[in-house]
């Protein structure tokens, strides 16, 4: 979804410097690129654009090749003959029109026009198939191609590490990879394809005038100048003003889907925004609108006005030829030759324009592409992994460990350590913003520590494949997912092993305590949650966090993780997950965040940290003895029970 995602955190995209929610709606325009308008100047960047361009067709070449190498030569064959049919069907009209005024003069035969109008038809029906042809060619190109890029799209997505989702300008480039990209090589190619093609009709239209006048041909190659002038111009602020609409497009998009989407509507609803938000839809569309007008009929008047000129000149040639037919020195097929050569020629010319330009355009997105595939995975296996130990004894230590956010100003861990023993429990407690859910991310190796490091069992955990060691972690995080799938498959899906392994993902719900109510569901385990499907149920808060905790245990791996567990569920789910954590925890390390004291204190060791550094690190007994933070926050927490 453009400019926003239902629940997400992200903030809007770069090129946005505030929301648009409040303040002038008049967004100023970028500045257009300040760039010297002599004519060297012009030509060079002229020449830079096209070579650019130019550089992107291989890579397009290649794509189109593996997708199918037979449908790439088909299209390509197809376009050089296609080039060709608009100056034999010219040609043809000209012999066409000259046999019958012979045959009317009683200078040629009736035999002649016969056979020229077999072979009209000849190269009617070759244009119509070969129109077909490519339109075939196109769709099942294209069709590959998206599936192609699509797959090669979601294959790199899935090796990036999260903090690549987390950056505004590189979740950008991925959405655009994603969304924009998959349609583009073929459109690049066709175009590619279009200007050979016309450059083809184009060559071999002259050569026929040539052969009639070659002053004709001339004037026909110098008319449409001033048409191809004005539409460059105009070709590149086409880009500009889709550049320049940006910012006020995304901002629009935002809006809409603040009211369009299902997590946003009960809000919405709630402080009575909707209005609020559509009139400012409807002011930013005014304002878009109207630039879009702006620039639409300044386009097209000048377009036009130069397009009249080479029109002018078209005519006054036609008066010439027609003169010169008038006089016996050219034929009436000459004349209508000229006439369809000129008129082809002048199409071709903006032909030429519109398919470079359009390449120009896609090549800017495929770039897009290039550039995202080319992005390395930060977090990757050493050349040399070592191989996963067959029995992790969970054994935790972090050394010095810091780590801040890419772009963020202040640590979020400073020189965090600490160990714990193989199938110890560990409370991490602290403050909104103290680190707690950072520390369980390094843990799983979501990021790398930027000093320190964390071992497990006495090796540094980056001498694994990440692969690897995340087999040896179950977790559940806070913002645990909710898949649109039947309840069997949300269990199933930690661990892909077990998927259908349907004993086990019933006892996994047993021990998150989601059994009681997946039984009670239509079709049980086999009943579709979420809103996606017509028959679908609704859970509450607490009945997907008790799903998400039970495909945390699906996986049997010696290090448990869990963020706050239990934030969502009743006191009783919550006392009875409690009880039930000390056999689920037996003989694994576990580690959990919680905000509840009374289920802190039934770990063996709790780790308090305070702004990202470890305040205090003990037994409960021994944290109250020593009367500090955790002391002081679990008395507040009793005192407002007791009270
Ligand atoms: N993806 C992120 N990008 C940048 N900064 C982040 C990101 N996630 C967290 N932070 C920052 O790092 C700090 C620690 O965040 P963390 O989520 O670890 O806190 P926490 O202790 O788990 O908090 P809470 O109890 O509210 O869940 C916070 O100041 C937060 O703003």
């Amino acid at each position: 979804m453009p400019g926003g995602r239902p629940g997400g955190r992200r903030r809007m995209a770069s090129t946005v410097p505030d929301s648009g929610l409040t303040g002038p709606v008049d967004i100023p325009e970028p500045p257009q690129p300040d760039q010297p308008k002599d004519l060297k100047s012009r030509f060079n960047r002229m020449r830079t654009s096209v070579s650019g361009t130019v550089r992107g067709l291989p890579k397009v070449a290649r794509l189109t090749w593996q997708a199918s190498p037979t449908l790439t030569i088909l299209l390509a064959l197809v376009t050089l003959v296609s080039g060709l049919l608009p100056t034999a069907t010219a040609y043809i009209a000209k012999l066409l029109l000259d046999a019958v005024v012979a045959a009317i003069q009683h200078k040629g035969s009736l035999g002649d026009i016969v056979r020229i109008t077999l072979f009209q038809f000849a190269v009617l029906a070759a244009t119509a198939i070969s129109s077909a042809i490519t339109s075939i060619a196109q769709t099942l190109l294209q069709e590959r191609m998206t599936l192609t890029i699509r797959h090669q799209v979601m294959d790199h997505a899935s090796k990036l590490q999260l903090a690549y989702f987390e950056g505004s300008t590189s979740y950008d480039m991925l959405r655009q990879a994603a969304q924009e990209a998959p349609a583009r090589p073929l459109s690049m190619m066709t175009s590619a394809l279009g200007l050979v093609r016309t450059a083809i009709t184009f060559s071999s239209m002259i050569a026929l005038l040539v052969s009639i006048s070659p002053l004709l041909a001339l004037v026909a190659l110098l008319a449409p100048i001033p048409a191809f002038i004005s539409q460059s111009k105009y070709g590149s602020r086409a880009f500009w003003l889709t550049f320049m609409m940006s910012p006020i497009k995304r901002r629009m998009d935002y809006l809409s889907s603040l009211v369009t989407t299902d997590t946003y509507a009960k809000e919405t609803k709630l402080f009575g925004l909707g209005p609020y938000f559509v009139e400012r839809f409807r002011q930013l569309g005014v304002v878009s609108y109207e630039r879009q007008r702006r620039l639409t009929v300044r386009r097209n008047v000048s377009s036009t006005s130069w397009g009249l000129l080479s029109t002018l000149a078209g005519s006054a040639i036609a008066l010439y030829i027609a003169l010169e037919a008038v006089g016996g020195r050219l034929t009436l097929g000459d004349l209508a030759l000229y006439t369809a050569a000129a008129t082809s020629v002048q199409a071709s010319v903006s032909g030429l324009f519109t398919a470079f330009s359009g390449m120009y355009e896609n090549n800017l997105y495929l770039d897009t592409l290039y550039r995202f595939l080319d992005t390395s995975p930060e977090i990757v296996a050493p050349a040399t992994p070592l191989p996963i130990p067959s029995t992790v004894e969970g054994h935790i230590r972090f050394e010095s460990v810091s780590f801040t956010y890419p772009g963020a100003e202040e640590p979020a861990l400073d020189g965090v350590s600490f160990e714990i023993r193989p199938g110890e429990t560990v409370a991490v407690v602290g403050r909104n913003g103290a680190g707690k859910s950072t520390l369980f991310k390094l843990l799983c190796r979501l990021y790398d520590p930027t000093g320190g490091r964390i071992l497990l069992d006495g090796v540094d955990i980056r001498s694994y494949d990440p692969d690897e060691l995340r087999t040896q972690i179950s977790a559940m995080f806070q913002d645990y997912v909710t898949y649109q799938g039947t309840a069997a498959e949300n269990i199933g899906l930690g661990d892909l092993h077990r998927l259908v392994d349907r004993p086990h993902i019933e006892d996994s719900a047993r021990r998150a305590g989601a059994d009681e109510r997946i039984e009670r569901l239509p079709s049980g385990y086999d009943s579709p949650l979420g809103r996606w499907f017509d028959q679908g149920v609704s859970l509450s808060g607490g009945e997907w966090q008790k799903i998400a905790l039970a495909r945390a245990f699906q996986r049997e791996a010696p290090i448990l993780i869990l963020d706050e567990p239990t934030s969502a569920l009743d006191a009783q789910a919550e006392h009875d997950l409690f009880t039930r954590l000390r056999s689920l925890a037996a003989g694994r390390t576990t580690l959990y965040i919680s905000h509840r004291f009374s289920t802190v204190r039934q770990a063996e060791r709790i780790l308090l940290l305070d702004h990202g550094k470890v305040a205090e690190y003990g037994t409960h007994e021994e944290l109250m003895a020593a009367e500090a933070g955790y002391a002081e926050l679990f008395t507040l927490q009793a005192q407002a029970y007791l009270v």
